[in-house]
């Protein structure tokens, strides 16, 4: 079985936003970027706008969609990460579910702990980092 999740890559002054899983939410302790599972009948782009609203209290907007990531979990379900980078349009962050963030700069991409489906999509980060977040920051 395989679990669709959009994730949003958020960037702001040339940095990524990574949030920690809290104790109360599985894979907790893992960093990860904000998002949630593709409901049914939904579209991975509105479901990153609505995951977002809930999670960090933000509208974002969608500037361009990432490489899917698939990946095995133990439990033998996998997850599609689908992941979409983002702007804040309106509103201030909070964490109403994670319990920390970060703003990472590409050299500091690898400081936190990535949960596993995500590492791929950091490595595609800072190896096309000067082509989308430099460039969408402009
Ligand atoms: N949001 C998000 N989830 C990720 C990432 N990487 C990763 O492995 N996951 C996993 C963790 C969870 O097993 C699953 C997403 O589930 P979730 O609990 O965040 O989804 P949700 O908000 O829709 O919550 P629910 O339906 O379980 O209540 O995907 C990521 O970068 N972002």
């Amino acid at each position: 079985m395989t679990i669709p999740v959009a994730c949003a890559v958020i960037l702001a002054d040339q940095k990524v936003l990574a949030v920690r899983r809290s104790k109360d939410m599985p894979l907790s302790g893992y960093w990860e970027f904000p998002g949630g599972k593709v409901e049914v009948g939904e579209i991975p782009e509105s479901c990153i706008v609505r995951e977002i609203g809930e999670e960090l209290g933000i509208r974002i907007r969608v500037l361009a969609s990432l490489p899917n990531n698939t990946h095995a979990m133990t439990s033998g379900k996998s997850i599609l990460l689908i992941p979409f980078l983002a702007a804040v349009e309106a509103g201030e962050i909070k964490l109403y579910e994670h319990d920390q963030l970060s703003w990472l700069g590409q050299s500091e991409l690898f400081e936190v702990n990535w949960a596993p489906a995500d590492i791929a999509v950091v490595k595609y980060l800072e190896e096309n980092w000067d082509d989308l977040i430099v460039q969408f920051s402009k």
